[in-house]
């Protein structure tokens, strides 16, 4: 197992370009926020957007419309049963962040069949909490697209049929390559398990132990993937390190670390990294 270093992350967080604009560093959809996690939603895409991404459109439950806006007024919305709406915005984006407090009931199930009857192969596909739960329970075909899933240990557990106690790097590996995807296994140091190698992140710590915290990583894996295209894994492995680092920089004068605030410093964060690459 290789340990993800900070070196690794001042490298993949490169300065801007000047010839750029918002398409230039990604445009994601975010789908989510049911009528009662809302702040699934919210978290996700202001950290999608904190992030860097160029633009964030954010499919939801329209109850969420006026809190979104009035936290995240970067972000446009669409309604996340409009069919139609998240076709256009399936051509348009390239990269999805899918399952952040979606739910599961049938409607939850609808929406999560129609973006994989919709997304396309060259797509990246950020597959987190209930959808994970839902492909689980209802044991549905993975779409062509490059899957990257964000579970934690007991949502591996319902997709992989591995015990949290069984988690170990060969167990977990197996059933990575029969999912053939990504899989960002979320815990007390996370482990990244790829096509060909395993990654561990050793800073973090339970000042992270907040709900939401899980979804504000869903949304800075699909900014960072969409922006800093030169290596996909570096992208994932700088996004779960970012995550990690500005909690324990919060964690010095906190006892917890609250999702919005960690967000808040992702900009200032991402430019002092950016200033140290080699
Ligand atoms: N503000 C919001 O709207 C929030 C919405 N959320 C959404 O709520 C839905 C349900 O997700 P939950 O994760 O709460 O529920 P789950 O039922 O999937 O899992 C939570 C339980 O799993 C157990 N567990 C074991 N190992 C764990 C680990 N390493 N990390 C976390 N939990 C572990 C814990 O007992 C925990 O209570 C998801 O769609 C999620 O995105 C949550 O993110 C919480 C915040
Ligand atoms: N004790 C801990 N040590 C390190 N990281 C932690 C700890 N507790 C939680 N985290 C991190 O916080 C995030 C929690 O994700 P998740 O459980 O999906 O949250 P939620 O679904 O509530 O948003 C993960 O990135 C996890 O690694
Ligand atoms: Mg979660």
């Amino acid at each position: 197992m290789q340990t993800i270093t900070q070196k690794l992350v001042e490298n993949t967080i490169t300065k801007r370009a000047t010839q750029t604009h918002k398409g230039s560093f990604g445009k994601i959809l975010i789908v989510g926020g049911n009528d009662q996690f809302g702040g699934a939603a919210i978290l996700n895409s202001s950290a999608a957007v904190y992030a860097g991404c160029g633009l964030v459109t954010t499919a939801t439950h329209p109850s969420n419309f006026t809190s979104l806006h009035a936290r995240l007024p970067e972000t446009m919305v669409i309604d996340f049963t409009d069919d139609q709406a998240i076709k256009t915005m399936l051509n348009k984006v390239n990269g999805v962040v899918i399952g952040s407090g979606l739910g599961e009931d049938s409607s939850s199930l609808k929406i999560l069949k129609f973006v994989f009857q919709n997304v396309q192969s060259d797509q990246y596909l950020v597959i987190d909490g209930s959808a994970i739960d839902l492909i689980a329970s209802h044991n549905l075909d993975l779409p062509d697209a490059h899957i990257i899933f964000t579970p934690h240990e007991m949502e591996w557990q319902r997709l992989s049929g591995i015990p949290i106690k069984e988690q170990t790097e060969t167990n977990n590996r197996a059933a990575q390559q029969k999912l053939n995807a990504i899989v960002v296994l979320k815990k007390h140091h996370t482990e990244i398990y790829t096509n060909q190698e395993t990654y561990q992140l050793l800073i973090g710590g339970p000042e992270m132990a907040t709900g939401g915290m899980g979804d504000t990583l869903a949304g800075m894996v699909g900014a960072f993937v969409t922006q800093f295209t030169d290596n996909e894994i570096n992208a994932i492995m700088s996004a779960v390190y970012i995550h990690s680092f500005i909690a324990d920089q919060l964690g010095k004068t906190q006892y917890v670390t609250l999702p919005h605030q960690l967000i808040k410093k992702i900009p200032q964060t991402m430019l002092k990294f950016s200033q140290k690459a080699e």
